[in-house]
């Protein structure tokens, strides 16, 4: 048996049977003789791969495989690679390597130090020493991807493919690996003290709550609580209803902005997500004086880093379900939604304003819509106009680099045909995943992206403005038509014209990828 057999049974026994690749020579015998229940998903640049295997994993909440090129093959995949170690997404990266023999010579295609290009983003890499270690080497990264919530990445030399297999080698194919972490019933009953005995509790969410499906419990916990709900900073899942009564907004992600949001509150219970992950820098006090703050996180690097409160490192789900069965039921209360307030005009009328674009959509799209938002300038204008009550309905970049938005949108619609899928891309975030247009043809994906054309990198006007430099250049990118981009790689492209026209566009539902571009004005974060 072949060390390639055994790779591949080891991928198909472990579901990792959909491939998200660009190929090299160097891969191309890795993906010889694929089983037949593998399928390839081409992109057409490493960053657009990596984002829509990371689309996928997120709408599959399992991992996703990756094949990459050598040495310029993985560096093109670290901008989207950055997104899935904050979203601690378990991408299992794989790249081919030149042959063994002539990789100290550094041939053409050789990854020359191979795991340490990766190096610090991915949790774990390596380049087997020997063809045997091959399939142990592969079953490592992504048990290590599983565990660490983290990309790993393998480097294969090429010829180790067709080496034959020894029976320790195929021993890797029965192996298997879990871990559960549950609080320690001292630390709950501490978390239940603190809790029952503050006088006026914040809850915290962090997008980690999506990821682990806990949309539902955690507005159990936050109703449960009464208490006053925020979204975590710089999110990237929601994991709360947006329009829920208890809902505050998204945290700011300035350190002063975050402590005059919480003010008033005692205590600070922040439940899946890191503290703080800041932005602009906004210094000021880490909390208002006298507020305490309890994180309860599975990341315990992120526990490490924190520059204030304590932290419980174990499943936030083990806590919010036992929080649930220790606090007493509240009396009955109406779950009144809020009401979106009336969208704000445009101050000319060729263009829309990103709040008439979000209401159209918030009119138009069907409930459980799945949305991926890359547009950096609308957020103000996002979650004043949408309105999300599902898990799994909202995913952002989460360490901010463009390039996710478009290519996950389309990793998402992959994984799941059951709900709709639009992406709201910016007409800068755009070019940085555009090739992504290319695969939604080739699969014939029903995604809708909408084109928010303002002609700028608005959010880095709005950084223009707060760092004091207004002259800084490259800040608006005019000249571009999407409609046309898009037709060149197979996707059906319409300009909305005004108002009433992106609404019918918006309505008619699509079973074909199509991108709706709209002039909008240039607004601030
Ligand atoms: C890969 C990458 N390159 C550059 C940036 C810098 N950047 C850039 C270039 C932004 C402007 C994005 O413009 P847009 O048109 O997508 O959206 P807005 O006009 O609404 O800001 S926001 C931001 O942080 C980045 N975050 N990631
Ligand atoms: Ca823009």
């Amino acid at each position: 048996m072949l060390i390639r057999t055994v790779a591949h049974e080891f991928l198909r026994r472990q579901g990792l049977t959909t491939i998200f690749g660009n190929p090299g020579s160097n891969e191309l015998p890795f993906l010889a003789e694929l089983p037949g229940e593998f399928r390839y998903v081409l992109g057409l640049h490493e960053g657009a791969v990596v984002s829509m295997a990371d689309g996928y994993a997120q709408a599959t909440g399992r991992p996703a495989l990756v094949n990459l090129h050598a040495a310029s093959g993985s560096g093109n995949a670290m901008g989207a690679l950055t997104n899935a170690v904050y979203s601690r997404t378990p991408l299992v990266l794989t790249a081919g390597q030149q042959v063994r023999s002539a990789i100290g010579l550094e041939a053409m295609l050789s990854n020359v130090d191979a795991a340490q290009l990766m190096r610090p983003l991915v949790g774990w890499a390596a380049e087997p020493a020997t063809a045997a270690d091959v399939p142990r080497s592969l079953a490592q990264a992504v048990f290590e991807a599983r565990l660490r919530r983290r990309p790993s990445y393998l480097s294969v030399p090429y010829d180790d493919w067709t080496a034959e297999a020894d029976a320790n080698t195929a021993a890797v194919l029965d192996r298997d690996v879990e871990r559960s972490a549950h609080p320690d019933p001292a630390q709950l009953d501490r978390l239940v003290a603190e809790l029952q005995a503050a006088r006026n509790p914040a809850l915290v969410l962090g997008g980690d709550l999506d990821t682990d499906g806990l949309f539902d419990e955690v507005t159990a916990l936050a109703e449960r609580m009464g208490a006053d709900t925020w979204g975590a900073p710089s999110l990237f899942r929601l994991p709360f209803p947006n329009r829920h009564p208890l809902f505050r907004g998204v945290l700011p992600a300035g350190i002063a902005p975050i402590a005059q949001a919480l003010e008033g509150h005692d205590l600070v219970l922040v439940l899946g997500a890191p503290v703080f992950r800041y932005h602009q820098h906004e210094p000021g006090d880490l909390l208002p004086a006298g507020t305490r703050l309890v994180q309860v996180t599975d990341d315990a690097e992120a526990a490490a880093r924190a520059p204030m409160g304590r932290a419980l490192v174990t499943d936030p789900g083990a806590v919010v379900r036992a929080l649930l069965k220790a606090l007493p039921e509240p009396p009955e209360q109406p779950r009144e939604y809020t009401t979106p307030a009336t969208p704000a005009q445009p101050r000319s009328d060729d263009v829309l304003h990103p709040e008439q674009v979000f209401a159209a959509l918030r009119d138009t799209q069907p409930a459980d819509t799945r949305y991926v938002v890359e547009s950096t300038s609308t957020s103000r204008a996002w979650w004043r106009q949408i309105d999300l009550r599902r898990g799994a309905s909202y995913f952002w970049p989460a360490s901010g680099g463009l390039g996710f938005g478009l290519p996950a949108a389309v990793g998402v619609a992959l994984a799941d045909g059951d709900r709709p899928v639009v992406g709201v891309i910016g007409d800068g975030s755009a070019n940085y995943g555009i090739t992504a247009l290319w695969t939604a043809a080739q699969h014939r994906l029903p995604v809708t992206v909408v084109l928010m054309r303002n002609g700028t990198y608005g959010a880095l006007q709005w950084f223009a403005d707060l760092l004091g430099t207004p002259d800084a250049p490259g800040t608006t990118i005019p000249g571009m038509d999407f409609t046309t981009i898009a037709e060149g790689y197979g996707v059906t492209g319409v300009q909305a014209t005004d108002l009433d026209h992106l609404r019918a566009l918006l309505a008619e539902p699509t079973d074909t990828p199509r991108l709706v571009q709209v002039d909008t004005e240039s607004t601030r974060l």
